[in-house]
């Protein structure tokens, strides 16, 4: 498979190795000091693009690729608010896109326990709920995007409570809320915690990535299930979770 990668920084790196092993070729390669070849004869080189920059360009790139044709893996975050209107230009061009705020198949799999657990702890509400993300000081985007999706996943889930709200030590939230809590230590590559607290007793879930690999793998392996279609994917088309 012919690749383009948008974006050659620590997850672009990772992707490039970890395709090569699988016998791939990559035939693009765009950062900041190339944009302006990120263009529709450069991408049709391409059978498929991997997207992983921020969430300024995320969604320019991501045009690019719906306008070459070339089906489109994303993993940029801090854009996702946008999400219909990309949907709606992918649509038009009938291209297509797999997004997903985290590749790794151990973080899918945690959400899906976060889901089942949000079922569960809908019932009751003697147990406050925290969402905590822990990242590396380079992160440009709070809270993380795996952070929000599992707070949407909990909204999924238990009725009482109705939005997540960005959180520090000073805010005041109440049960309807989902706090989500940010830190930032080197070089945590990612760590999530999903949190019940009572008087009686703590309910914890936490996934801790050892490093990028998993990220990376799981977008490789997500570019290869995405070649060839059209449409609008995701992990759990991947995993068939
Ligand atoms: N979904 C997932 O599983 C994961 C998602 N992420 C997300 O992926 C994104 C990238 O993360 P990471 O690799 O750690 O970040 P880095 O900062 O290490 O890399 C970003 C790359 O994007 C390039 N870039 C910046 N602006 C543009 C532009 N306008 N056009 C083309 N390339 C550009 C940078 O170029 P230069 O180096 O020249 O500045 C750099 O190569 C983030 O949004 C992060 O949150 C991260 C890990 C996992
Ligand atoms: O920026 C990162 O590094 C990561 N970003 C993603 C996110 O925002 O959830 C995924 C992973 O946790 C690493």
């Amino acid at each position: 498979m012919k690749i383009a990668l948008i974006g050659y920084g620590k997850m672009g790196k990772t992707i490039e190795s970890i395709a090569i092993e699988r016998g791939h070729e990559i035939v693009l390669k765009i950062d900041v000091t190339n944009a302006g070849d990120l263009n529709t004869e450069n991408l049709q080189k391409a059978d498929v693009a991997i997207e992983f920059t921020n969430p300024e360009s995320a969604i320019g790139n991501l045009y690019q690729c719906f306008d070459a044709g070339v089906p489109v893996v994303c993993g940029s975050t801090g854009w996702l608010a946008k999400m219909p209107e990309v949907q709606a230009y992918r649509l038009k061009t009938d291209t297509g896109l797999l997004q997903s705020s985290n590749f790794s198949l151990g973080v899918n799999i945690f959400m899906e326990v976060n889901k089942v657990l949000a079922r569960y702890m809908s019932n009751q509400p003697s147990y406050n709920l925290s969402v905590t993300e822990i990242h590396h000081t380079a992160k440009l985007d709070a809270p993380s995007g795996t952070a929000i999706s599992l707070a949407e996943q909990i909204l999924d889930n238990y009725p009482a409570k109705k939005e997540w709200i960005k959180a520090d030590s000073a805010t005041k939230y109440t049960a309807k809320d989902i706090p989500i809590f940010s830190d930032r230590i080197d070089p945590a590559p990612g760590t999530h915690i999903i949190k019940y607290s009572s008087e009686i007793d703590d309910i914890e879930i936490i996934h801790t990535a050892h490093n990028r690999h998993g990220f990376a793998l799981g977008a490789v392996i997500a570019a290869e299930f995405l070649n060839g279609k059209k449409g609008n994917y995701t992990m759990q088309d991947v995993l068939a979770l």
